[in-house]
């Protein structure tokens, strides 16, 4: 479903009826009816009414979803309210998933820069751990606004693109933000993906995920363990895959996991053991699950 309340706002402030804009514009009043029915209308009818109002034609209309929790997201973001699920889950899973790669910020560090986008810098605090913790807040957005298309490669660049851009790594010339990886390297002490490999085995990796037709909460967690052990980007492999399972879930209405970074080992076991018992790992993304539930509890968000 589709709101136009935007779009119907900017008519009254106007002073103009539907009728007037489809005269004015030379709209059809099938067109009309559409957007009275919250149907999507054509791009290029979209875009001649928001050169007509002067502004973006993603202005006039937001996509409705009926998956409670994804809405309650996308309604927060996009007013900025402080204090709800959105804000907490910015500030937990940067945090977490940051610190889980070794950056210093601390839990209220990283609440402050969302808050405030200050930074109360403590010792030795490196400048691309504040880079990253801002673009990971940039990166959540990314999976909120694009939780129901289909997974595809572009996708997972642009939020490697998103996480690696203006860090020290992205001015080198074999580093590449939003690209896979051009040396080969290694995860656990373990080969991954060479670089020439990457690119066919992630369009394998992604045909198969799409392919099946009810996606549960073990294929996103199966879909984490062969995105590691491809391990497709230079650095950022870990934030970047929970990023995806972040994006899955909301895509399914299935409640997404915060890997607490005092649970990074159980998570590190689960990944290296996976092949012989997929027990640790699972067990470890479902209490990270239980993590987010409590969270949606106290803002009473049914789970
Ligand atoms: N044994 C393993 N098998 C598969 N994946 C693993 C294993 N150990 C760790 N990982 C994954 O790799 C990620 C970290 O990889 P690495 O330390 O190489 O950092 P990276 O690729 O630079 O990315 P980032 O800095 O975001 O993690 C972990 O967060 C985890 O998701």
């Amino acid at each position: 479903m589709i709101s136009y309340s935007v779009l119907l706002q900017k008519l009254n402030e106007k002073g103009l009826t539907k009728t007037a804009l489809t005269r004015e514009l030379g709209i059809s009043s099938r067109t009309m009816a559409k957007i009275g029915r919250g149907e999507k209308i054509a791009d290029h009818v979209l875009e001649k009414m928001a050169v007509f109002f002067g502004c973006s034609a993603g202005e006039l209309c937001q996509t409705i979803s009926d998956n409670v929790l994804l809405q309650t997201l996308r309604d927060e973001k996009n007013i900025r309210m402080p204090g709800g699920l959105y804000h907490e889950l910015q500030v937990r899973m940067t945090y977490n998933s940051n610190h889980i790669e070794g950056s210093k910020l601390s839990e209220d560090q990283t609440r402050l820069i969302f808050e405030t986008n200050t930074v109360d810098v403590g010792e030795g605090i490196p400048v691309d751990d504040i880079i990253e913790t801002v673009n990971h807040f940039r990166a959540i957005d990314f999976c909120i606004d694009m939780a129901e298309e289909p997974l595809t490669e572009d996708i997972i660049k642009e939020l490697h693109r998103i996480l690696k851009q203006s860090t020290k790594n992205s001015s080198l010339a074999w580093f590449a933000v939003g690209d896979y990886k051009k040396r080969a390297n290694v995860v656990g002490g373990r080969e991954t993906a060479k670089p020439k490999e990457v690119a066919p085995r992630m369009k394998i990796l992604l045909s198969e995920y799409e392919a099946k037709t009810d996606i549960t909460m073990n294929d996103i967690i199966r879909f984490h363990y062969e995105f590691e052990r491809l391990h497709p980007f230079q650095d950022g492999n870990g934030r970047v895959g929970r990023l995806i399972a972040l994006k899955e879930c909301l895509r399914f209405g299935l409640i997404p996991f915060i890997i607490e970074d005092a649970k990074k080992l159980y998570y590190y076991r689960g990944l290296s053991e996976w092949e012989r018992e997929k027990g640790y790992l699972t067990d470890t993304c479902l209490d990270g699950q239980d993590t987010f539930r409590k969270l949606m509890s106290i803002f009473d968000i049914p789970s």
